[in-house]
């Protein structure tokens, strides 16, 4: 099939490449032109494992092509996916004034009969009122075309785009007529293996069920999270807790790392967006309303949990931090817990010198401040460090050279934001390992922190080590 893409973004780039990997003739367009610049030199925008490869092979095949002409970009397409971003506006509603304007300028300029697919996520109705401006549009212009829109939600995660296109969970298809469900269902044979894979739907089914699926992904972040600060109070063990509830197969596997809360360009907005939309229709939303709350204490009690280890005054402190992407294997660092706990740290007078494997680029563009180093090598960024903060769970932080860690830093302490290591791991090289939810001696502290402490170096040696 002839497709168009307009916005080459993460969604818009995986979906293109993937769905030319299928045969599919695609062309990507984009109004960044610099954007645009980059991939013709045959660089990525971002950082997304298998991608390279797969644009490589579109682009050799000469079914994957890219251009900043929206009327050309679109000629002949039987179907023109949308995949411009959402982001939140400020009162939390998701800003559709892209998708609109893009669904303007299409009712101006289509000369031809095709199906417009929202992949952006959109507000319900939204579809309906993205019909609309065609209806009216078209018959202003005097045309008889036939321009149906469609819903096609994406549930790619970064980091393992590719993989989650190529092998979905589910395809989600909302549809108003026969024939757009036909059409879609086709496109996705090949990613459908098994033929069940396909769910089809009303089109506001079709939008609602993407909130409703981000909503149950962050409602698990945050109850997890939330039994982990109890589970700490208690003198419990968050990952001895997590392994009983894993078994349950009722609650699942999955979503169960506690930590510095969900990040990321989706998970916050669409939440936000949610909650919106109900209260619009005066649902109160009350159990979403918690899961933000919960959400945005995570990094607070990380930065209370330093600030009581270094003493209050952080004006004296270097602070090194691992991990700047919301997540590993991207440079993405839309609402990246990391920037926020950063921010706070600069802003009580802390140095910080950071390190991630591809986010120093990114996170250089939106700090400016002479306190914060980005560093080109992990261990570099703790040279003289009053304490280390892994944020971000790259597979490089996992087993790291601990006994030239605690050469590196200034005083002996790792705040695992990730519950990465074990404490009798650290302990063994004389490092303080602060996590959540961790059963064991809590700290000497004011404030009761969901941050325990292993206990000192030196009471280590009177229990044989541990
Ligand atoms: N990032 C993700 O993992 C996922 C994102 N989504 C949703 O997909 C949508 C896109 O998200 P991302 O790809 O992350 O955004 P993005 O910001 O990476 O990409 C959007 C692209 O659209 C382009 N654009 C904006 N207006 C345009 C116009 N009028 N004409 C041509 N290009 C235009 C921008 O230049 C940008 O390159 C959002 O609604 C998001 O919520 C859904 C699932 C996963
Ligand atoms: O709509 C979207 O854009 C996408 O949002 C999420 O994907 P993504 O934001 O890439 O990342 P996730 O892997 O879901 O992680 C989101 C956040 O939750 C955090 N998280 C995740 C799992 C967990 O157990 N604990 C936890 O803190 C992650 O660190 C991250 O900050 C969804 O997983 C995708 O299905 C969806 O398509």
């Amino acid at each position: 099939m002839k497709l168009a893409i307009v916005g080459t973004g993460y969604v818009g780039l995986v979906t293109a490449a993937c769905l030319a990997k299928a045969g599919n003739e695609v062309t990507c367009i984009d109004n960044n032109v610099s954007k645009l610049a980059r991939i013709a030199a045959g660089q990525l925008p971002f950082h997304e494992p298998q991608l390279p490869c797969l644009v490589n092979e579109g682009r050799a095949a000469g079914r994957l092509r890219f251009t900043g002409s929206l009327r050309d970009g679109v000629q002949d397409a039987s179907i023109i996916f949308l995949s411009i971003g959402t982001p939140s506006a400020a009162d939390g509603c998701a800003d559709t004034s892209s998708l609109l304007a893009c669904v303007s300028s299409l009712a101006e300029m289509l000369d031809h009969d095709c199906l417009v697919v929202v992949k952006s996520t959109a507000p319900v109705g939204t579809c309906d009122t993205l019909q609309e401006i065609f209806r009216s549009k078209l018959r202003a212009r005097g045309t008889g075309l036939h321009i149906e829109v469609a819903c096609n939600p994406e549930f790619l995660a970064e980091g393992s785009a590719v993989h989650d296109f190529l092998e979905p969970a589910r395809i989600v298809i909302g549809t108003a007529s026969a024939q757009a469900r036909a059409m879609l269902r086709q496109l996705y044979t090949p990613f459908d293996a098994d033929g069940k894979r396909t769910l089809a739907m009303e089109l506001r089914s079709a939008e609602f069920a993407k909130y409703a699926c981000n909503a149950m992904l962050a409602a698990r972040v945050s109850m997890v999270n939330e039994l982990a600060a109890i589970a700490a109070q208690m003198g419990a063990d968050m990952d001895a807790v997590s392994s009983v509830l894993r078994t349950d197969p009722r609650i699942g596997g999955r979503y169960l790392q506690p930590g510095v809360g969900y990040g990321g360009s989706c998970l916050p907005k669409d939440l936000r967006a949610l909650i919106r939309m109900a209260q619009d229709r005066q649902e109160p939303a009350t159990l979403l309303r918690s899961v933000e709350l919960v959400n945005q204490r995570q990094v607070r009690l990380l930065f209370d949990a330093i600030r009581q280890y270094v003493g209050d005054d952080l004006g004296h402190c270097r602070i090194a931090v691992w991990g700047l992407a919301f997540k590993p294997d991207t440079d993405d660092i839309r609402e990246a817990p990391s920037l926020i706990l950063i921010r706070m740290l600069l802003d009580a007078g802390a140095q910080v010198s950071a390190y991630d494997p591809v986010a120093n680029k990114p996170v250089r563009r939106v700090i400016h401040d002479a306190a914060l180093n980005l560093s080109d090598d992990a261990y570099a960024a703790c040279d003289g460090s009053d304490a280390l903060v892994v944020i971000t769970e790259w597979d490089e932080f996992r087993s790291p050279d601990f006994s030239r860690l605690t050469r590196c830093l200034a005083s002996p302490a790792v705040f695992d934001a990730r519950n990465l290591y074990r404490r009798e791991q650290l302990a063994a090289f004389g490092l303080r390992h602060y996590r959540i939810g961790q059963a064991g001696k809590a700290p000497r502290q004011a404030v009761p922190t969901p941050y325990a402490a292993s206990p000192e170096p030196s009471e280590l040696r009177h229990n044989g080590g541990y």
